[in-house]
């Protein structure tokens, strides 16, 4: 109840597509998205449908997953944790990408862990580092809550950590579309 708290107000009721004649369909739940991810995607092509944060989740629904970011403790998001794991947790998934709260929810939906930040990072400029290629990338954030990189399942590798505080910021897995 404390979820439907959260968001109930302040997200869609009931799925809505941006961008009809764009090509890929990126299925889209709304835990508390802006505008701008939605643009970036209908920017780049395409038809995004934008679903309630309890929304069902059926793959046959899209050709990629995107988990929007929102507010609050993660551990608190069990309808879209639940619905997640049924997309996920399968031998031959379709993509599925988070940001903020979304890469919270992916790293609960696969096993790992969260836990609430001392202070939490709240404004811009801040570098995350992306594993591989040593390159780094200055972010803006606005997040309490942090996925523990040692509690990654095997198959899951860190893909970004923060330079400043070492957090992490980033999960992949090492074969399938998941990140
Ligand atoms: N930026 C966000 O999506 C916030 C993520 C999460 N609710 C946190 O505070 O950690």
């Amino acid at each position: 109840h404390v979820f439907v708290d959260y968001f109930s107000s302040d997200c869609l009721q009931e799925p809505r597509v941006f961008n009809p004649s764009g090509s890929l369909r990126i299925t889209v739940v709304d835990c508390g998205i802006k505008y701008n991810q939605i643009r970036c995607l209908a920017e780049r092509g395409a038809c995004v449908t934008v679903v309630p944060w309890d929304h069902p989740l059926d793959s046959k629904d899209y050709d990629g997953l995107f988990i929007s970011n929102g507010p609050g403790d993660p551990l608190l998001c069990k309808a879209t944790i639940n619905n997640m794991r049924k997309v996920v947790c399968v031998d031959h998934p379709k993509p599925v990408f988070g940001i903020c709260l979304g890469h919270q929810l992916l790293s609960l939906v696969i096993g790992s862990k969260t836990f609430k930040m001392k202070y939490g990072n709240r404004g811009h400029n801040q570098p995350c580092i992306h594993k591989g290629t040593g390159r780094c990338y200055i972010t803006s954030q606005n997040h309490g809550f942090a996925v523990d990189p040692d509690s990654l399942p095997a198959d899951w590798d860190v893909l970004f950590t923060n330079a400043n505080d070492h957090t992490n910021e980033g999960i992949v897995h090492n074969t399938k579309p998941l990140f």
